[in-house]
């Protein structure tokens, strides 16, 4: 029986072939709701590399430029950063109901979300130390929506609202600001960063741009492009911006039955679930555990007192952050060095060199060499290590535990199966991360035995591998 969630996604490519659209005929847009993946996009046919799988016209795009709401707020609209207009585009056209151009679209995007910013105080806390839980931003979206979105709106009724839903109910502004949550988020999970015809951005010659660079360009909803699901690094597909269709192409060949996967970049499992909603295994290598300013200080005052000047001068040379990352390679012949930002390694060193040290330092407006650490830094940063992993209320192993306990939970049991998903996501999150600080804090142990006997490892003896802090794709 064909239900109402295939028979969306029949109407959705139908609309989309109409719109002047190319659709290879040996991909499918498949139900994979029993993965816990939403709707994805299928080979059905073996695909060669380069193959267009499909091209989407620009003019199909949801975006500022495409929408009518441009033409009547094209001013307040330009004052506004790419992703709030996004949003408001995207409540206008939705709020338009069967007279937006985008209704068939709007039927196959998601009303709910598993990303943090849905999630209840008590999942929450099964993330329990993780640093991502301070980077949720829900209060700071709703004032956002609440002291620049919902003025907009309201000052501007007759633009945004339908005669017939003005005539019949009027929106209250909770029910404003919960679609604009719907909307952010699903801008969040599902849009572009929209290439100009012109491309005058500057990137690498792997195709990646800075993220000061992305942040300018405007965003898009791109039909089909965000039906395409993640895994790491098992992408084999690619969109590329030409001047008047988007264009996804296999980046190798794909067999019939193989997914269709773009690249969301190498995010760290707590930031994917923050972004997107879900997890896998594959996503574990880029895993990293944030130490906070405040704990390095902690650590450090333990030992001696900081002098005043330190802070600020670092301050000016950028080290300063409110947190840092570590990351967990596991590679053999790998120098941990290589996986601790370094900053952290040189804001150490800075605030345990003696005075004079740092004055010298100072006065030839230099940073400390971080290419060997002291056995003070090794010492100290071992403490920060210990201090961070005991702020995680149970242990790997008892999580490793629950997660084998939850994993035979039956569906009908207790707990929603949609609590229970993001229970075992939080639990696999910070195993992730308790095994980071568990790794390191053992490397960190043999240095400073090393440090002991004067054999000290340094930042350059490294492994050609290359560095887990990988920029941002511009897909
Ligand atoms: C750009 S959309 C992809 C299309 C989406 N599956 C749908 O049905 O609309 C991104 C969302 O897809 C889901 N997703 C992507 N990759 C996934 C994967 N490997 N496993 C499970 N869910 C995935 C997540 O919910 C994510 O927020």
């Amino acid at each position: 029986m064909v239900d109402d969630f295939q028979a969306k996604s029949d109407v959705f490519m139908a609309w989309l072939a109409n719109s002047s659209a190319t659709i290879s005929n040996k991909i499918v847009l498949r139900d994979l709701r029993e993965h816990d993946a939403g709707r994805g996009v299928v080979a059905i046919s073996d695909i060669a590399e380069d193959e267009l799988l499909f091209s989407i016209p620009r003019t199909s795009v949801l975006s500022v430029e495409n929408s009518d709401l441009s033409t009547t707020l094209r001013e307040t609209l330009q004052e506004l950063d790419p992703w709030a207009s996004l949003i408001l585009v995207m409540l206008y056209e939705y709020m338009r109901g069967a007279n937006s151009p985008w209704k068939p679209y709007f039927d196959v995007l998601p009303t709910e979300f598993n990303t943090l910013m849905f999630w209840a105080e008590d999942e929450l806390a099964e993330l329990q130390a993780s640093a991502v839980r301070g980077k949720i931003g829900r209060e700071g979206a709703d004032n956002l929506f609440k002291e620049m979105m919902m003025p907009i709106i309201r000052e501007n009724q007759g633009a945004f609202f339908p005669r017939e839903i003005q005539a019949n109910y009027a929106l209250s502004d909770a029910d404003l600001l919960a679609l604009a949550h719907r909307m952010g988020s699903t801008i969040m999970a599902y849009a572009f960063d929209i290439e100009p015809v012109e491309l005058n951005k500057e990137v690498d010659e792997e195709g990646y741009a800075s993220e000061e660079e992305d942040e300018a360009l405007p965003k898009g909803m791109v039909p089909l492009a965000d039906m395409l699901n993640a895994d790491a690094d098992r992408n084999n597909a690619r969109l590329f911006y030409e001047s008047n269709v988007l264009t996804m192409k296999a980046l190798k060949p794909i067999a019939a039955g193989e997914e269709i996967f773009n690249d969301y970049g190498p995010l760290p499992r707590s930031d994917l679930l923050r972004r997107y909603g879900y997890i896998t295994a594959n996503y574990a290598q880029y895993d990293v555990v944030e130490v906070s300013l405040e704990i390095v200080r902690e650590a450090i005052q333990s030992e001696s007192q900081i002098p005043s000047s330190v802070l600020p001068y670092l301050e000016d040379h950028g080290i300063v952050d409110s947190g840092y990352d570590i990351s967990y390679q596991g590679r053999s012949g790998q120098n941990i060095l290589e996986d601790i930002s370094p900053e952290l390694l040189i804001l150490i060193e800075a605030l345990l060199a003696p005075a004079a040290e740092f004055d010298r330092l100072k006065a030839k407006g230099k940073l400390p060499n971080v290419n060997e650490l002291s056995s003070q830094g090794i010492k100290c940063l071992l403490n920060i290590i210990r201090n961070r992993a005991a702020q995680y209320s149970t242990s790997r192993k008892e999580d490793v535990d629950m997660l084998f306990q939850l994993a035979g939970v039956p569906i009908h049991a207790e707990i929603a199966p949609r609590k229970l998903r993001r229970v075992k996501m939080a639990v696999e999150v910070r195993i992730g991360e308790k095994l980071i600080l568990e790794e390191t804090e053992k490397v960190l142990e043999e240095m400073a035995e090393r440090a002991g006997e004067g054999l000290l490892l340094k930042r350059n003896e490294r492994s050609p591998q290359t560095s887990a802090n990988k920029k941002r794709r511009t897909t």
